[in-house]
C-alpha cells in the first residue's frame, strides 16, 4: 500500500501527518513503527492520522500514534502541527478549528505571527484518572493554592514526581540543571513504574526564575523527544500548584520555545491551559508500507 504524507515539527517534536479524510486508512502497529523508524522508514515521534468527525460543529477528529506503534490521547505539539496542515492544505480555511481527539475536543487558532495557540482543556488531576495507582507510596504537600500539591516518592528511584494528566499522563520532577539530568536513565524507569499502569511520560524540569523554565522529557513510548507539548502544560501546571511559577511561563525545550499560560490561581483549577508555539511542514513524501 502506498501511503502519502508530510513530515512537520513543533519545536523539533517531529511527525509524519498522513490525510485520510477522503479515504478511511487502517494502520496496524508494524506500519506505525515502519512510519516512525528513523533508518528503515520515514522517521518520526509521533504519527498523526487527520480524519473527518460526524460531531456537529466539530472540523475534523485526530488519531495520534507514538513511534512504538500504540495509540495516545494527546499531543501538544502535534496538535500545532494538525493546524498548520489543515491550513497550508486548505483543508480548511478557518483561523479557529475545533477538533476532537480520543478523548478531548480541542480548539487551535493560527496567530498572525504563524505560531499556534491552542487551548488545552484544563488539567486532570484525580489520580485513578491520570492513572496513578500509589500503593504503599507516600506524598508531600508543597504550594498553598488549594490545599498545596502532593509530589510522591518513587521508591527505588530517588526522585519526587508531581502527578497529572493533561489528557495523557505525566509525572513532572524538579531538578537543579536540565542539562546534566538523568532524563536517559531515570526517564525510561518513571516511564514504566508499577505505579502507573499505562506507563507515563517523565518530564524534568528546571527553573530559572518564577516566568522561564528549561524542561526536558522522557515521552512514554517514543524516548527522550526534543520537545513535548503536554509535557510542558503538565511542568507549568504543577509548578503553579506547588507555588514555584507564575500563570505564564516560557518552557525552554531542547528544540525551541513553547509558552504556557494558566489561571489557576485566578480563575481555579478547572481553568483551561493555554500552549503557543511554532508548528513547520518540513517536506511531503509517499512510502511503500
Ligand atoms: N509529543 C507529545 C506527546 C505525545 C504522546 C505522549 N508520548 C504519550 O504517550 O502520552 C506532545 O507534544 O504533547
Amino acid at each position: 500500500m502506498k501511503v502519502r504524507f508530510t513530515k512537520m515539527q513543533g519545536a523539533g517534536n517531529d511527525f509524519v501527518v498522513i490525510d485520510a479524510t477522503e479515504q478511511p486508512l487502517s494502520l496496524d502497529a508494524a506500519q506505525l513503527r515502519r512510519l516512525g523508524d528513523r533508518r528503515f522508514g520515514v522517521g518520526c515521534d509521533q504519527i498523526l492520522v487527520i480524519e473527518k468527525s460526524a460531531t456537529p460543529g466539530v472540523d475534523f477528529r485526530y488519531r495520534i500514534f507514538n513511534n512504538d506503534g500504540d495509540e495516545v490521547e494527546h499531543c501538544g505539539n502535534g496538535a500545532r502541527c494538525f493546524v498548520r496542515y489543515v491550513a497550508d492544505k486548505g483543508l480548511s480555511d478557518k483561523r479557529s478549528i475545533r477538533v476532537e481527539t480520543v478523548n478531548a475536543l480541542l480548539e487551535l487558532r493560527l496567530r498572525e505571527d504563524g505560531r499556534v495557540t491552542v487551548d488545552m482543556g484544563a488539567p486532570v488531576f484525580e489520580l485513578a484518572r491520570v492513572p496513578f495507582e500509589p500503593v504503599g507510596l507516600s506524598a508531600r504537600r508543597e504550594g498553598s493554592l488549594a490545599g498545596g500539591f502532593e509530589l510522591w516518592g518513587l521508591p527505588g528511584l530517588d526522585c519526587e514526581v508531581a502527578v497529572l494528566s493533561m489528557g495523557n499522563p505525566h509525572a513532572v520532577q524538579r531538578v537543579a540543571d536540565v542539562d546534566t539530568a538523568p532524563v536517559l536513565s531515570l526517564g525510561p524507569r518513571v516511564e514504566s513504574h508499577a505505579a502507573f499502569p499505562r506507563r507515563v511520560n517523565a518530564g524534568f524540569m528546571q527553573i530559572l526564575d518564577r516566568s522561564h523554565v528549561k524542561l526536558r522529557v522522557f515521552e512514554r513510548g517514543a524516548g527522550e523527544t526534543l520537545a513535548c507539548g503536554t509535557g510542558a502544560c503538565a511542568a507549568v501546571v504543577a509548578g503553579i500548584r506547588l507555588g514555584w511559577l507564575d500563570e505564564r511561563v516560557d518552557v525552554q525545550a531542547l528544540g525551541g520555545l513553547l509558552t504556557i499560560e494558566w489561571a489557576g490561581l485566578s480563575q481555579g483549577l478547572q481553568a483551561p491551559v493555554l500552549m503557543t508555539g511554532p508548528a513547520e511542514r518540513v517536506f511531503d513524501g509517499e512510502i511503500t508500507l
